[in-house]
């Protein structure tokens, strides 16, 4: 199950990534904001993590204008490991590196287009299981 948060500036990014998600039968959870109205992007941050946190979902996306604020509160939640991505490269080697549990989107950063490739390499790339970054995260868990 997949867990995706936004703020005003997100919801029409969210908006393509669930169709994005229900095209491939991805079970997924909406925590809102459900409209452009300004809300508060610490809220829809804690809600995923919290999902995250008590394993109702495996992983999550977030979006705020920059990615940058959401992925901030985010990261202060224990066992959170989010990663602000707008780049193929990054999207793929924080899963395979650092086993991101959460993926931050910059709304007003990248097109649609792009963030769906973004999407697509998080949510198809698996935790390398390798000995070294298994040990690093354990370092950021401690
Ligand atoms: O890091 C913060 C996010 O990018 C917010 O989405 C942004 O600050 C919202 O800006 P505004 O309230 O001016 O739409």
């Amino acid at each position: 199950m997949i867990a995706i948060g936004n703020d005003h500036t997100g919801y029409a990014l969210k908006k393509a990534i669930i169709e994005y998600l229900e095209e491939r039968n991805i079970a997924y959870k909406d925590f809102g904001c459900g409209d452009i109205t300004s809300s508060d992007y610490p809220e829809y941050a804690h809600e995923v993590g919290k999902a995250i946190q008590n394993k109702e979902c495996e992983l999550g996306i977030l979006i705020c204008g920059t990615g940058i604020g959401i992925s901030i509160a985010a990261n202060k939640m224990k066992g959170i490991r989010a990663a602000l991505c707008h780049d193929c490269f990054s999207a793929e080697a924080t899963r395979l590196h650092n086993d991101a549990n959460v993926l931050a989107l910059g709304a007003r950063v990248v097109g649609i287009g792009h963030a769906i490739k973004i999407v697509d390499t998080f949510l198809n790339t698996d935790f390398s299981q390798n000995e070294r970054h298994i040990r690093r995260i354990q370092m950021l868990e401690e």
